[in-house]
């Protein structure tokens, strides 16, 4: 059964299928982020499209998406429901709704604050020098890296010593047990297109998927009953999420820093606005409870790995293309090393052109493809006289947005310049939203800025990255999937000798 002309109806322009679900095959036969283009090229800002039978309405208009994901946050606090039916999982920030979500994301936020972050910024340095060793060894022998190998053990290893307080190195010891079942979790249970389903469930709600192994969920549980436990016989403490998370129900007074303050390592990826949605405020604290505690750290492995590799082998690809760019980064670097003896986590908040270059890549790279809102309740949008019935999912389609010719002129070049504060200011700030809008964008923002930003600036004071023979003028991505994954991102990298 069609639903077509629901829009039509309404006064706005609609993508229509010419079979029953083309829309659905469609996504599974070309990459979304062309999708997502092409049709903001014929459509334009506001239109609708269907799901099977479902009407769903796309806004890329960055008043509306403020007015969506900011103002009118009480109406549109949730994604689309996705429960995965396990009692666990199903405390996750990320598919949680309503008063729920409200709870649960109080007791997050203030995990990710920057003194926080600041203190975490000691456990990524570990982490580095490993990557650093590990790409030594690949200088040494000119070898061609893929860079979301390295990248991925890299975020791996981090987000296992941030999260789990288990200290790595993937890339060396691939049979240790926490690399072995994370690695199975990534490449056979959920695969990528499944993992976006926690951040936007596009994919999940049309194939009705239900993922993630008990096996893997129950050892996840088990090393995290393992450190609570010892924490607590051995009176032991760590600044990483899960004492964070463990401390979470002790402090229900404590800190809401992350919804008030912005710092210098939001840079141009928050909005100033943000978490000050009117009808917002941050809920009395239910009992916070073991159970939450592992489905967070688990959610933080979850959608902290891929992103943050993926957004530094693209750093590392545009960085190789454009060696302008990376000679001019190098210098920043060099600069700042020279004056603190060091690079830490105060100095890449200053980092100006650092910054520029992180911000386009999440531009040219807009990892999340799209972002999802359902309306709670029967709503007209602004000033369109568009009628939106309770229950609609908006879609916003950051790809095509971020790609956008008036924005951003010659959108498919490497200009870290855009960014520059006086570039900046003369955009619309809901144009850029790589991390999402409001107070329902990534928690993790701050954590995934600083973890990129660290690592980009600890490398490049040892090594160039190289194009060579392997590398693509234009990346392979696969297909089907709300994340932008590229198959293979092969470059080389060489030992700087002007250090
Ligand atoms: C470059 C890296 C990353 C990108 C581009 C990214 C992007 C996003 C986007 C677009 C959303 C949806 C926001 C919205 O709907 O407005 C999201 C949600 C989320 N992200 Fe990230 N993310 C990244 C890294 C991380 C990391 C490192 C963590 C945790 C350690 C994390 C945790 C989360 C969580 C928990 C949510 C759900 C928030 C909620 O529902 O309240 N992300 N992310």
């Amino acid at each position: 059964m069609r639903n077509y002309g629901y829009w039509k109806k309404r006064g706005v322009k609609e993508v229509q299928d010419k079979f029953p679900f083309q829309n659905i095959f469609q996504s599974l036969k070309t990459p979304l982020h062309l999708l997502l283009e092409e049709r903001y090229r014929s459509f334009g800002k506001l239109y609708g499209v269907y799901e099977g039978t479902k009407p769903i309405l796309v806004v890329a208009e960055p008043e509306l998406i403020k007015l969506i994901t900011v103002k009118d946050f009480h109406v549109f606090s949730d994604r689309r429901v996705l429960k995965l039916g396990d009692s666990t999982l199903d405390k996750m920030l990320s598919v949680q709704s309503g008063e729920e979500w409200k709870q649960t994301r109080s007791i997050i936020s203030p995990t990710f604050s920057s003194g926080k972050m600041k203190k975490m910024a000691f456990l990524i340095k570990d982490t580095i020098e490993s990557l650093i060793q590990n790409l030594e060894e690949a200088a040494d022998k000119k070898e061609v890296i893929d860079c979301k190998k390295f990248f991925g053990a890299f975020t791996m290893d981090t987000i296992a010593t941030c999260a789990f307080g288990t200290r790595v190195d993937s890339h060396k010891d691939p049979n240790n047990p926490f690399v072995k079942n994370a690695r199975a979790l990534f490449n056979t249970n959920l695969k990528l297109k499944q993992i976006f389903t926690l951040i936007c469930p596009t994919l999940a709600g049309i194939l009705g998927i239900r993922f993630i192994s008990s096996n893997i969920v129950n050892f996840f549980q088990s090393i995290t009953n393992q450190l609570v436990e010892h924490r607590q016989k051995n009176k032991e403490r760590r600044n990483d999420f899960l004492q964070l998370l463990l401390d979470a129900h002790h402090s229900v007074q404590e800190d809401d820093e992350q919804s008030q303050e912005t710092n210098s390592m939001d840079s141009a990826h928050g909005h100033e606005d943000e978490g000050k949605a009117p009808a917002w405020k941050p809920t009395m604290r239910n009992a916070w409870t073991h159970e939450d505690v592992v489905a967070n750290s688990f959610l933080f492995f979850l959608v902290g790995y891929d992103t943050t590799a993926s957004a530094l082998s693209y750093a590392a690809y545009s960085l190789a293309l454009n060696p302008d760019c990376q000679e001019k980064l190098i210098q920043e670097i060099d600069g700042v090393w020279k004056e603190h003896g060091g690079i830490n986590y105060e100095q890449i908040g200053k980092m100006v052109y650092l910054d520029c270059v992180v911000s386009e890549t999440l531009r040219l790279f807009s990892i999340a493809l799209l972002m999802e809102r359902v309306a709670n309740e029967d709503y007209e949008l602004g000033d369109t006289g568009i009628k939106i019935s309770k229950g609609t999912l908006i879609q916003i389609p950051v790809y095509a947005i971020h790609h956008d010719p008036d924005y951003y002129p010659q959108p498919d070049v490497f200009d870290p310049e855009r960014f520059l504060p006086e570039k900046k200011k003369d955009r619309h700030p809901y144009s850029y939203i790589p991390f999402g809008a409001g107070p329902r964008n990534c928690v993790g923002m701050r954590f995934a800025l600083m973890e990129a930003k660290l690592c980009l600036a600890q490398i490049l004071r040892t090594f160039r990255f190289r194009a060579c023979a392997e590398t693509r003028e234009k990346l392979d991505f696969y297909i089907g999937q709300g994340l932008l994954q590229a198959k293979k991102v092969p470059l080389q990298v060489e030992k700087r000798a002007d250090v």
